[in-house]
């Protein structure tokens, strides 16, 4: 039976600052024990904890990133037999001084001597008084008087006061009908400092009744938050009544902090739509929620992040105010505008695309005749700047982060509330009322809240005409094509058109394994990724992306000072190195998938495959305008430059591992891709011959297709010292090095068919990547084995495969990086290039070879 009565609930402000608290990246729990955990009792043997109170407690030291102690009056020995709390609470007895069983060695020779004085004389005056109890603890005497009468007590009290309390090296502390007699200092503050260094709290919440327990109250700081239990003076700067509210206030930090710890609402990965404008992007959940968006750059840091960390990390809602979920969601037609539509409301949001330089303008427009809810929540720099929001003419105006932004709302009423250091706007819009419509236009980058100057309606068209226009200008296959249309649009949204770059994928830190530690940052151009992707669109009939990629390579190329052979594999789409790889200990990941990483090591590798993909781009710009230019030369000369002179050395490779190089299959084959391609240039437009260039393509296929040749296995490998396989290995003969009835290839096909492939994915590889955890399949091998498929004369089982790989598509069409064929659920960044231009691919071969 539960000894927790119903009351009253926590109070308004405990349960806010509670809130917080329970969100800081590493939280130290510690509680006093009497008074505060178990309820004061007669018999100080007899006092135990609260149940609740204790599940509670051993709930939260179960949780990651939260330590949780009981700084005690107590001897330990006394609080570890009365507590019975396991050892990952850290307890700690006698008012802070006695951290471990060896305390009382630790004690001098006189302390000891003085201690047993204390004892013999307290003893003497307790001697024969009724209700007065002794507690010996290790370097202390406790004179107990709950249990004796007033006058009993007065006189005990004055006796010890004015006899063993008086002896020199005597510390004395007061508490409830108690005086304590100690030979050394002891102080529950201290004990506070020493625990949030040895654990690295970076904040704590301390709980207790008692006047040593003021101690502690007095050392808390900054996001710290101390309460004090029951009446009385206190430093607390919040108080309960009682332990069983202590317990409700245990329970409540538990709750809070799990679900922040674990994912509030982990929409599954694969139903986000995304928002583009050209030169940024967004993430809108299937219900209208967008949970992604970085600002001025789409790697720059979030502003809304609930992505990764939940509500507190920043969000923009609008939903009926009667609730429910949406009827459904989807693309306008050939857009990147997505309509959300609910019975009485749709929403249909986009990203302007037509604004200047370093603005974001994310446009909602609401119609229909039912109320709605609009929370705005945004949090600038993924939370870590305090953000007002402060109501001005037609909108509101964020104050704080050193980037302007407004939200543009004309005849909405907000209501502005506080929540720590953060505002968020709340409103309700009667849409009948405001005459069907209404617009919420944030617009990040400027302070300006003049209404637009051409209606909404006409913005909307405007802007759906542009990807429309694109997208009318493509060939598109038979197979698919809507899907292959929605990975063009992507592919192209994807793409910072100020610099031609083009990301990996939209997003930071989606994990490649559900709770996981396989968290990277997508948010920049990989040379590989940008070049298959331009490609992608090159083969539907698209070169703009391909030339803007190809401005851009040349940009990072110069930039090496003549060195190619010195490319990083990736860099900011302004086509600079990054900065250092950075965790945000802030944000606790989607589903509690830690940590949340911005910024990606993997350029100081070296990855040796990248000058493949790009001479192979060139050669398909080349080929599809009839013609090649200076600057196409200059990029592949130095592609071909940078192959000669490194290609015979290990490597990274394609996945970047971060293990020692390797002599990677997939890496070499790409070398004698990269200087092939610029062969069938010089071949196709008439340039002039380049022996050096045949014998090193010799050179290169010679090596790999020796090396790379496993016999034990009878497939071509990972790498030249090892069995293990690799998807990417598929290229031996996707790259037309291998012919497609090479028996080498086909054997190549069926040792990574019956390895890698499960059901609807093929994995990259099974060996151990030196990463904890595990990962889904990645949807671009899988798109590499139903091209092999194809190429080996296996059309059913591309077909069949094929299926089983759009099937993973989300509601509106878009792919992540990878999928759980176990848990059915997409995994990793979204949307991601690879998945789209794997799509692309497939779909274009299987409608060519039919
Ligand atoms: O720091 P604490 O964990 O709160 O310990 C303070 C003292 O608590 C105990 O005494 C008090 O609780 C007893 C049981 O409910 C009660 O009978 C007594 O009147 C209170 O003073 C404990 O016995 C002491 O050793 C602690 O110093």
């Amino acid at each position: 039976m539960s000894t927790v009565a119903p009351t009253e609930p926590l109070d308004a402000a405990l349960r806010a600052t509670l809130g917080r608290l329970a969100r800081v990246p590493q939280l130290l729990v510690a509680v006093d024990y009497d008074g505060t955990l178990a309820p004061i009792v007669d018999d100080p043997a007899a006092a135990r904890p609260l149940p609740e109170a204790v599940t509670a407690l051993r709930a939260l030291a179960e949780l990651p990133q939260t330590k949780v102690a009981v700084v005690s009056g107590r001897s330990l020995r006394d609080l570890a037999a009365l507590s019975r709390l396991p050892s990952e609470i850290h307890l700690v007895g006698s008012h802070g001084s006695e951290f471990d069983v060896g305390f009382v060695q630790q004690l001098s020779a006189e302390a000891r001597q003085l201690r047993t004085t204390l004892q013999q004389q307290v003893e003497r005056i307790a001697a024969g008084q009724p209700g007065v109890r002794l507690e010996a603890k290790p370097a202390s005497v406790a004179v107990h008087t709950r249990t004796a009468g007033d006058e009993v007590a007065a006189g005990v009290n004055a006796a010890v006061r004015s006899g063993p309390a008086m002896l020199p090296g005597v510390h004395v502390t007061e508490g409830k009908k108690v005086i304590e007699l100690s030979v050394v200092h002891t102080d529950k503050g201290t004990a506070l400092d020493t625990l949030r260094s040895r654990l690295g709290a970076s904040a704590v919440l301390f709980v207790g009744d008692d006047v040593t327990d003021e101690n502690g109250f007095a050392r808390l700081r900054g996001p710290d938050v101390g309460v004090k239990v029951g009446f009385g003076d206190t430093r607390a700067t919040h108080r309960v009544a009682d332990p069983v509210e202590v317990a409700k206030l245990l329970a409540l930090v538990l709750d809070i902090r799990r679900r922040w710890l674990y994912g509030e609402r982990a929409v599954p990965i694969e139903r986000h739509s995304m928002l583009a404008g050209g030169d940024n992007l967004a993430l809108v959940t299937p219900d209208a929620r967008i949970t992604w968006l970085c600002h001025p750059r789409p790697d720059s840091a979030a502003i809304f992040a609930d992505l990764l960390g939940g509500s507190p990390a920043g969000y923009f809602g609008v939903a009926p105010q009667r609730g429910g979920l949406p009827l459904g969601q989807k693309y306008l037609g050939g857009s990147m505008t997505v309509q959300t539509r609910w019975s009485g409301l749709t929403v249909t949001d986009w990203l302007d695309p037509t604004g200047p330089a370093n603005r974001t303008t994310l446009v909602r427009q609401l119609t229909g005749t039912v109320t709605v809810r609009v929370q705005f929540a945004p949090r600038p720099e993924f939370g870590q700047v305090a953000v007002r929001l402060q109501p001005l003419g037609d909108g509101l105006v964020m104050l704080g982060s050193n980037e302007p932004a407004v939200l543009y709302s004309p005849g909405v009423d907000w209501d502005i509330v506080q929540e720590g250091e953060h505002d968020t706007a709340h409103a309700l819009i009667d849409l009948r009322a405001a005459g069907g419509s209404a617009v919420l236009e944030l617009r990040c980058g400027t302070d300006n809240l003049d209404p637009a100057p051409r209606p909404v309606e006409q913005r909307a068209d405007e802007a759906a005409t542009q990807w429309r226009g694109w997208l009318d200008g493509l060939r598109l296959p038979g197979v698919s094509t809507e899907l292959v249309a929605r990975s063009a649009l992507t592919l192209r949204a994807l793409t910072y058109r100020p610099t031609g770059a083009i990301l990996a994928a939209g997003t930071c830190s989606l994990p490649e394994d559900l709770g996981g530690v396989r968290n990277w940052d997508y948010r920049y151009c990989w040379l590989r990724d940008a070049a298959l992707a331009a490609r992608a669109l090159v083969d539907l009939g698209s070169v703009d992306e391909a030339e803007g990629l190809l401005a851009w390579t040349a940009g990072v190329i110069e930039r090496t000072g003549g060195h190619p052979e010195r490319l990083h594999p990736l860099y900011t789409v302004e086509g600079q190195t990054l900065g250092p790889e950075a965790v945000i200990d802030t944000l606790p990941g989607y589903a509690g998938s830690r940590p949340v990483r911005v910024g990606n090591a993997a350029n100081k590798q070296l990855q040796l495959d990248v000058f493949g993909p790009i001479a192979d781009l060139v050669d398909a710009v080349a080929q599809r305008r009839g013609a090649v230019s200076d600057f196409d030369r200059e990029v592949l000369d130095a592609m071909v430059d940078a192959v000669a002179r490194r290609w015979f050395e290990p490597d990274h490779g394609i996945w970047e591992q971060r293990q020692p190089p390797r002599h990677h299959v997939y890496s070499k084959v790409m070398c004698w891709q990269t200087v092939d391609r610029a062969l069938n240039v010089v071949a196709r437009h008439g340039l002039p011959e380049r022996p050096d260039w045949v014998e090193l393509r010799a050179a290169i296929a010679e090596n790999v297709l020796e090396y790379g040749w496993n016999e034990q296995v009878g497939a071509y490998t990972t790498a030249y010292d090892g069995t293990d396989l690799d998807a990417a290995s598929l290229w031996v003969g996707l790259s037309g090095l291998l012919a497609d009835d090479d028996p080498r290839f086909l054997a190549t096909v069926l040792a990574i068919e019956a390895e890698l492939r499960s059901g609807p994915v093929v994995y990259r590889y099974r060996s151990d990547d030196g990463m904890p955890g595990t990962e889904g399949g990645f949807h671009v091998c899988t798109a590499w084995l139903i091209e092999s498929y194809l190429r080996t004369g296996r059309r059913a089982d591309a077909e069949e495969l094929y299926g089983q790989f759009v099937a993973c598509c989300g509601p509106t069409g878009l792919l992540p990086e990878q999928y759980d064929p176990l848990a059915e659920r997409g995994l990793g960044n979204h949307p991601q290039a690879y998945s789209h231009l794997g799509l692309i691919r497939c779909a274009l071969l299987l409608d060519s070879r039919r």
